[in-house]
């Protein structure tokens, strides 16, 4: 092996008299005591204690026997997967009832990983020997070096420091006949792994499962793609739009818009196109003179206007299509509390494919209509995007439960800026932005109702009592003020009306934006490790660099296969492989940080032991890596 700096070579245990078990460990020391007297099972990371590491040893693949193929992959239909599938006891990410207190800091941020973090709760029986948890080792630092060890304990371990070693997680691969595809790990295996315990406020040290799932099948709403064959109506490509995939039923008879998800050459990123079947521009300057405006119109409760295309041919007649922001998976009001037999969010009959939020979940209003608390916080962000749009000099003009999207937490208004250009200029703005109001009020009444239409001239009273009988008069208040035609109203006078309950709505956001700043946070770190590691695989184990026979065997590369082993391939004394994520974690951090720890690594053969701190460490990888680029063509990916 070649002699590199920064490493210190260990004679091993029992260096001479008067030196205990441990290097230059002093008689009296515990940590000697415990060394002369060990009788505990697991790993120590100290000097003296004989570290067993017995990892299989790495044959390069061209001289392995041949195993057998493995089985070909489970292939599904994507309905089997049953992703939209959320079980019962998932609580619903919205109504995470949890404040800011439970997601403190990472836990790996820290590097002591706290044992709630990676024990997966028990689910069988208990395997045979027990991991001791960090919180049981003493630590003691020498010259540096900080030693960690445990004393024997009469105490029985506590069944929570069992570990379930479930090592088959299991994936799946699905191909659909028609046309969509999806290949990963299986989402609830992976759940039922890593869940915490059942009410308990532990946490993972993976993204929260409701969270997980919702994204993920955000993104498979990104990814959905239509089958020409089965769409023939709907065009390869709209201008610089493409990948159309319909989001309402298409192809009825009369039908006067529609809308698409699409993606654009442009940015690549997903947009939502609302089409009006044949409408021609014949005076562009004068119908779209406010577009521009409502481009430059920003709030997180107005879905943002991005484009708008003008006499447009690709669906074979004029047809005028807006470009806005796409929300995967995002459903009206109408929808979600209406008409919920019809969440479809995507549905494919050819395929059986199905998507649907899991945080969506439908809410049937039942016969007295929605609770208060929701009418207030809908109020809030209705309020909200009217404030925005009235004082840039517009009004909604469409504001109905078809055109309120709801999602996740958030409600936006969909669809602004098409009544200008259909019917520019039609009433005074001030008359239209009256309109607003009203139609705000009706949307309250359909509501609090739970009847889409209740605020028709023919059911109004009879809605109005029920109103009445089952709601505050602050919320009457506002419904009245919105109603009342006889006067000028703005509005910024229901503010007053709203009063305290603004400070809930926002408390109960903030809440959210901690919990995924939380989430952002533990997932930035995973990244971080992540990158690492492929830094390691990359260079360690190589078969060849370039002419440089030898090299992952020699010098930094050599160093960082013994700390490979240190990392994962740590055994007990009996020879068994022990498994602690926290471990990997904290190592693996602590690689990442370049720490001063030292750390004792021992060879394969047992004949070779080298302290050395992780800041060198570091260097080595840095090193390796920056070797192998050297002699490599890189590509890299966003
Ligand atoms: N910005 C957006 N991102 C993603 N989906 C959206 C967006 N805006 C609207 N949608 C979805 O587009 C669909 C619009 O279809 P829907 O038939 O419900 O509305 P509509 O066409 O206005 O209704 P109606 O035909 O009764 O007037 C809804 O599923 C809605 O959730």
């Amino acid at each position: 092996m070649q002699s590199n700096e920064g490493y210190q070579f260990d004679g091993g245990p029992n260096q001479g008299p008067g030196q205990g078990q441990g290097q230059g460990l002093p008689a009296g020391s515990r940590l000697n005591q415990y060394l002369a007297n060990n009788s505990r099972q697991g790993p120590s990371f100290g000097p003296g204690t004989p570290i067993n590491v017995n990892a299989p040893i790495f044959i390069p693949k061209h001289q392995q026997p041949q195993p057998p193929p493995p089985p070909p992959p489970a292939v599904n239909q994507f309905a089997q997967l049953a992703i939209h599938d959320v079980p019962v006891q998932m609580i619903p990410f919205n109504q995470i009832n949890a404040g800011p207190q439970h997601y403190g800091p990472p836990p790996h941020m820290s590097h002591r990983p706290s044992m709630q973090h990676h024990h997966p709760q028990p689910m069988a029986p208990p395997p045979p020997h027990v991991q001791v948890p960090y919180d049981r080792y003493h630590q003691e630092s020498r010259g540096g070096t900080t030693y960690f060890y445990n004393e024997p304990s009469d105490q029985p371990l506590d069944a929570e420091h069992y570990h379930e070693v479930d090592g088959n997680e299991g994936g799946i691969v699905v191909n659909t006949s028609g046309v969509f595809c999806y290949n990963a790990p299986l989402p609830l295996a992976h759940m039922t792994r890593f869940r915490g315990k059942p009410n308990s406020t532990q946490q993972t040290q993976f993204i929260s499962p409701e969270l997980r799932m919702e994204l993920l099948n955000r993104q498979l709403a990104f990814d959905t793609k239509v089958d020409p064959n089965l769409y023939p109506e709907i065009p390869q490509n709209v201008e610089h739009f493409t990948n159309l995939v319909p989001l309402e039923n298409t192809g009825m008879q009369n039908q006067s818009h529609s809308t698409y998800k699409a993606i654009s050459c442009r940015d690549g990123n997903f947009y939502c196109l609302r089409r009006i079947h044949g409408n021609r521009i014949q005076q562009p300057g004068k119908q779209t003179h406010l577009v521009e405006q409502w481009k430059k119109l920003v709030h997180g409760n107005i879905v943002p206007l991005r484009e708008v295309l003008l006499n447009c041919r690709a669906f074979e007649d004029y047809s005028l299509i807006f470009a806005y922001d796409y929300y995967p998976l995002a459903e009206t009001l109408m929808t979600k509390h209406f008409d919920p037999k019809n969440v479809t969010n995507f549905y494919d009959p050819a395929n059986n494919f199905r998507i649907t939020s899991p945080m969506g979940v439908p809410v049937s209003l039942g016969p007295s209509g929605a609770n208060e608390t929701m009418i207030w916080s809908y109020i809030i962000q209705i309020a909200a995007a009217l404030r925005a749009i009235h004082a840039s000099g517009l009004a909604c003009r469409t504001l109905d439960l078809n055109k309120i999207i709801c999602y996740g937490n958030k409600i936006m208004l969909s669809f602004c800026g098409i009544a200008d250009v259909l019917d520019p200029d039609s009433t005074p703005i001030q008359q239209q932005q009256n309109e607003d109001l009203n139609m705000f009020g009706n949307i309250i009444v359909s509501l609090a109702t739970g009847r889409a239409n209740a605020w028709r001239k023919d059911l109004y009273p009879q809605s109005k009592k029920l109103i009445d009988e089952n709601f505050s008069i602050d919320l009457r208040n506002v419904i009245g003020f919105l109603h009342n035609n006889g006067s000028r109203k703005t509005i910024n006078e229901i503010m007053p009306m709203i009063g305290g309950r603004f400070f809930t709505v926002m408390e109960n956001m903030q809440a959210k934006t901690d919990v995924l700043e939380g989430e952002l946070s533990r997932e930035m770190e995973n990244g971080r490790l992540l990158r690492l590691l492929a830094k390691m695989n990359t260079v360690l184990e190589r078969v060849e660099n370039g002419t440089e026979e030898g090299w992952s065997e020699t010098g930094d590369r050599f160093m960082l296969k013994l700390f490979r082993d240190y990392v994962f391939h740590q055994v007990t004394d009996q020879g068994r492989a022990w498994l602690d994520m926290a471990h990997i974690v904290q190592c693996l951090n602590k690689l990442d940080c370049g720490t001063l720890e030292k750390i004792e690594m021992v060879a394969r053969g047992g004949d070779t032991q080298i302290i050395i701190d992780y800041a060198t460490l570091k260097k080595c990888l840095e090193k390796s890596y920056r070797e192998l680029m050297g002699n490599t063509m890189m590509i890299v990916h966003r």
